[in-house]
């Protein structure tokens, strides 16, 4: 790992293209460990998506990922910072090879033929899994992105969103009767009893995010842009986060 892009004493701009208080926090918690030397000027912005309020899947929730950065580096005023975007997403989650799974049934307990039925019709049901998009982009214009984990979404909550095309956020409320949960622990904040929350499942998306920024001499691209020649100050910055 390389030192921060920037010396101690410097003060980095960030934007962040939301105005999610968990995703400002997530990324400025994910900033402060990357680079502790360095202090962050964080600012939030409005930035369009593009996408549905409720992507589904990696390339949509991707995309609004990027759109978001996209619509932020068009504005002047966010030129030489450091621009950070996360898209929270839904999908279809990975089923079972089926022969394993075939191989499972056939070591479970021979229970009534209700009880096989019902693992039978679990086992078929595809479910929905929950995971996020973060995109850097360096203030020299590189950009970088990576996908968080991912968890399986109860199948009640996956349920009213298929059938009631209801957004993520506002299934949970339904289920867990919780009012803005998108802005609080989230999803996964609730499954987890709080080990987890919307802001340290982001946090480390962000981290990951950061990994070429964090070693600019093995990501070609991401090295800091040369000093700016003098009479040229207030353009690109001359430094990464
Ligand atoms: O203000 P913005 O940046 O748009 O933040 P958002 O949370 O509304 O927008 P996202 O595009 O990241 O998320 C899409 C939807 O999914 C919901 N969502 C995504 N991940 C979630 C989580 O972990 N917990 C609760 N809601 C979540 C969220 O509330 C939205 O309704």
């Amino acid at each position: 790992m390389t030192v921060p892009l920037l010396g101690p004493q410097a003060v980095a701009p960030v934007v962040v293209a939301s105005r999610n208080a968990v995703k400002i926090n997530a990324i400025s918690a994910a900033l402060r460990q990357a680079f502790p030397g360095v202090r962050h000027a964080v600012v939030s912005a409005d930035s369009a998506s593009g996408v549905p309020d409720q992507p589904f899947g990696d390339a949509q929730t991707l995309e609004g990922a990027y759109n978001r950065i996209a619509s932020v580096a068009a504005l002047p005023q966010h030129r030489g910072s450091l621009l950070c975007a996360i898209e929270g997403g839904i999908g279809w989650a990975a089923s079972p090879p089926a022969s394993a799974a075939a191989a499972l049934a056939a070591l479970a307990p021979q229970d009534t033929w209700q009880q096989q039925q019902q693992q039978q019709q679990q086992q078929q049901r595809r479910q929905l899994e929950c995971f996020a998009w973060c995109v850097v982009r360096a203030p020299g214009g590189a950009c970088s992105h990576a996908r968080s984990a991912s968890f399986a979404l109860p199948p009640a909550i996956a349920e009213i969103i298929l059938e009631q095309g209801m957004e993520l956020g506002a299934a949970d409320v339904a289920v867990f009767g919780r009012v803005k949960s998108g802005q609080g622990i989230g999803t996964i904040g609730q499954l987890t009893g709080s080990l987890i929350t919307r802001t340290s499942y982001y946090e480390h998306v962000a981290l990951m995010a950061l990994v070429p920024l964090l070693n600019p001499g093995l990501y070609p691209g991401f090295a800091a842009p040369a000093p700016a020649a003098p009479g040229t100050a207030g353009q690109e910055a001359s430094g990464g986060s």
